[in-house]
């Protein structure tokens, strides 16, 4: 994108930059279009994004065989895991239809992958990928022979016999004969049968009926503010924890830091026997029917399946047309193929960004529904999104111009030659590219540290493996056409998580008839002070807020960054500069606002009654305006040198991050804690005590005695942590719930399994507030601790 910006004229690039929507049909996108396609390097910017035959994202016989080879060698020096690994990236590059010696290649590297599942233990994995080389080969003696062995392992007898007897029918050597009869025999005698093994796979619910149904009594109508625009709001009272919205996406991109380990299509974690795209080397699947769903073409075996078994007996015949079919795995009107255009080896859906391909994806839907005309101009009208392209930066501006003629030329050279590249489709582009970015959802999972859950027995701590915590990660964005009316809040009222690819919206609270519901869109009280929630919704979404966060006044805003006042009695904040002028621009805003405005927001007592803890002074409403002045208590009026305790900060934080990288370098020790706890006392000298720094600070140091074996003094902090946490958001806020995850496993790690039973049931409350049942299926170390504590809480009798 730099070279071409570096070819735009100086005159050109101020129009673009400082364009209106208005504007956008007259001349700035026109003139920009014009004037790239006069140019030569223009044209070879972008044949190198659209020409197949200059994409490095083709597949590639001779690199998968190489591949087959370094995979062949690990697996006979006993390496399987980093065989797993080769084959996995030879089967992502291996063409359909090459042929490695009689066999077709990618039937025999998922046989060879097999093996290698096997040999690790993976039996179902290893069963899925012995049943790919069947449909793909139906002929290979060797798969129904490992699929034999796997069908014993697994005590599928019956699926077993059939298995090896079809070897047999394949086998010609009277050596192999024999040892194929004396496997037959050693098969015990049992009807069971194996269950589909593609249909079963753990992480592929996309596209079944996996979402859960709204209340039938929960209704909700879509109302337009002035302040706000459209937004929802509840038609009936809908009590907490109520799912007030389910929706499968529009469209769905996977992020790019997720590509090589989740899915492509229902953005679950990959599992070891990933599916590739039969047709490029970009996506990989969970399961054949994610992979079909997404689109590619489908790698069916074009021989005559049946022609060698002719003279086999039906009940064989019949469990060969079972295993080697693949019609039960695919229905039109489960179809979404979402990847398909993108799937012909150019390099402009790996390159260019994630808002560039979504956009991609919503136009080529939009042309195959036959919805969308050619040169896209009534996008607009279909989609009916929102958007805020005046209020972008002129940078942001620039560069939707310069994706969006580079999108239509990729989408039109590369896939759908009757697209037209011309100013109304590159306007409309633009207009998309900026709802994308207003209106698009991250959808995301949440991880515990370390690869995978485990309990820690109680009393065991080991000496490297960090506390056991959450994190947010985003797997993709996607557009969900109705969740993007939700109106964003910093004190939501409903919670929004994903299952697959589905969005799931909860109440968190009571919500009255009337109310709004509004989810938060990334920045929430008690995360960030006003100023800066407000700062990161007018960069990121170009709009400033109006929820009842940033209207109203709370005790989090006050004290989330205060200092503490110097009459050391008084329990009043002290505010700099930049959060008291943000303070009191909200309270005269909402001293102004008509009282009738959002009642059903309005302060309750508790909030006044927090506010007076800390800062009393401003519950008494002067005549004029209001102006909080800085520097001086909010309790007691005390004057406080804030530049001073704000040095005292820097250089305890100092110490704290040499701890932190201590931690990290896994050099955790003793004598390190007496620098975390000198730290942590002058920020408490300096800070209000409910200034979120200290919370940071009490959680490191939780992590620092947790890593040096320091168990009482781990839990100490992390209760400390967690008390003033919950004076920053609710006592029931789901930040609380995940830092009781950390309580539980210092609770189980020290051997205190009454403690540890008592915060998982606080911690098993929140999160059903915010997931409901799912909570269990999501968070699943939940029923683990609850099993832990249960067990030494009832030891066993045996
Ligand atoms: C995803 S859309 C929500 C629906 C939108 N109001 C509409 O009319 O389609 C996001 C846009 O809604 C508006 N919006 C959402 N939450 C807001 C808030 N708290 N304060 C002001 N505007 C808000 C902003 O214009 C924002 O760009």
């Amino acid at each position: 994108m730099e070279k071409l910006k570096s070819l735009i004229p100086e005159d050109l690039l101020q129009t673009v930059r400082s364009s209106s929507v208005d504007d956008l049909l007259s001349s700035s996108s026109s003139s920009l279009l014009r004037l790239f396609l006069g140019l030569p390097q223009f044209h070879r910017v972008v044949s190198e994004l659209s020409d197949p035959g200059l994409g490095c994202c083709g597949k590639n016989e001779e690199t998968s065989l190489d591949l087959k080879r370094r995979g062949n060698l690990c697996f006979r020096s006993h390496d399987f895991d980093d065989a797993l690994r080769f084959y996995s990236k030879a089967l992502r590059v291996a063409p359909p239809h090459a042929i490695d010696g009689d066999k077709s290649l990618l039937a025999s590297l998922f046989l060879n992958r097999a093996n290698v599942l096997h040999n690790l233990g993976l039996v179902e994995e290893s069963l899925r990928d012995c049943h790919r080389a069947l449909r793909i080969d139906p002929y290979y003696a060797k798969a129904w022979y490992r699929r034999g062995k796997l069908n014993t392992v697994l005590g599928n007898y019956k699926d077993a016999s059939l298995d090896i007897t079809v070897s047999m029918s394949l086998e010609s050597s009277p050596v192999g004969l024999k040892q194929l009869q004396n496997e037959l025999k050693a098969i015990p005698v049992n009807n069971k049968t194996s269950k589909n093994h593609d249909e079963y796979h753990p992480s592929s619910n996309a596209g079944v009926d996996y979402l859960p149904r709204v209340q039938s009594e929960v209704k909700l109508r879509c109302v337009s503010t002035k302040e706000k625009g459209r937004g929802m709001v509840s038609e009936c009272d809908i009590e907490q924890a109520s799912v007030i919205h389910v929706e499968e996406p529009f469209s769905v991109v996977i992020s790019k830091n997720c590509r090589e380990t989740h899915c492509h299509f229902c953005l679950n974690e990959l599992p070891d026997d990933s599916v590739p795209c039969p047709s490029c080397s970009i996506p990989v699947y969970c399961s054949e029917s994610c992979q079909i769903r997404s689109g590619g073409m489908l790698s069916t075996n074009k021989m005559d399946k049946h022609h060698n078994f002719q003279n086999l007996p039906d009940d064989i015949v019949e469990h060969i047309t079972g295993v080697t079919s693949v019609d039960k795995y695919y229905s039109e009107t489960e179809s979404i193929q979402e990847h398909q255009h993108e799937c012909r080896g150019a390099n402009w859906s790996a390159v260019l960004p994630s808002d560039a391909v979504l956009a991609g994806r919503v136009i080529m839907k939009l042309i195959n529904q036959g919805k969308a005309t050619m040169d896209l101009s009534n996008l607009q009208e279909i989609l009916e999104l929102s958007h805020s392209y005046s209020e972008m930066s002129p940078e942001s501006k620039l560069e939707l111009h310069l994706l969006s003629i580079v999108l239509i030329w990729c989408l039109s050279k590369s896939c759908c030659p009757d697209l037209l590249i011309c100013e109304a489709s590159v306007t409309q582009t633009i207009i998309l590219l900026s709802q994308i970015k207003v209106n698009s959802i991250a959808v995301v999972r949440m991880k515990s540290s370390g690869d995978s859950f485990q309990c820690i027995p109680s009393g065991n701590v080991s000496a490297k493996e960090p506390i056991q915590s959450l994190e947010q990660i985003r797997v993709g964005q996607a557009i969900y056409k109705s969740g993007s009316l939700f109106n964003h809040s910093c004190k939501p009222n409903i919670h929004l998580y994903f299952l697959s690819r589905g969005l799931v919206m909860r109440t968190t609270e009571f919500v009255p008839m009337g109310c709004p519901l509004e989810l938060s869109y990334g920045p929430e009280v008690g995360k960030w002070d006003c100023k800066d929630r407000i700062r990161f919704l007018e960069e990121e979404y170009f709009f400033h807020c109006r929820c009842r966060g940033c209207s109203q006044i709370n005790i989090s805003d006050l004290v989330i960054n205060g200092y503490c006042c110097v009459n050391t009695n008084c329990t009043g904040v002290v505010l700099d500069s930049k959060v008291a002028t943000c303070e009191s621009e909200k309270l005269n805003l909402f001293l102004a606002a008509p009282k009738s405005l959002d009642r059903h927001f309005q302060v309750s007592e508790k909030v006044y009654a927090d506010v007076g803890e800390v800062a009393s002074s401003l519950l008494t409403k002067p005549r004029g305006s209001f102006h909080i002045e800085p520097e001086i208590c909010l309790k007691c009026g005390s004057r406080c040198d804030v530049e001073k305790s704000h040095v005292e900060v820097n250089k305890a934080w100092n110490h704290l991050r040499r701890v932190d990288e201590l931690m990290n370098s896994g050099h955790a020790n003793v004598s390190m804690l007496s620098d975390c706890l000198r730290s942590i006392a002058v920020l408490r000298t300096s800070l209000h005590v409910y200034n979120k720094d200290i919370a940071d600070a009490e959680d490191k140091v939780a992590q620092a005695c947790y890593l040096a074996g320091e168990l009482r003094g781990a839990r100490e902090h992390c209760e400390a942590s967690i008390k003033i946490l919950k004076r920053l958001y609710e006592d029931e806020h789901v930040v609380i719930g995940n830092e009781m995850v950390k309580l539980a496993s210092i609770q189980l790690a020290s051997g205190d399994s009454s403690a540890a039973w008592d915060t998982t049931k606080i911690l098993s409350q929140i999160f059903s507030k915010y997931y409901g049942s799912h909570a269990q299926t999501l968070f699943c170390y939940l029923p683990c601790f609850k099993q832990e504590a249960v067990d030494y809480l009832i030891p066993r009798t045996s």
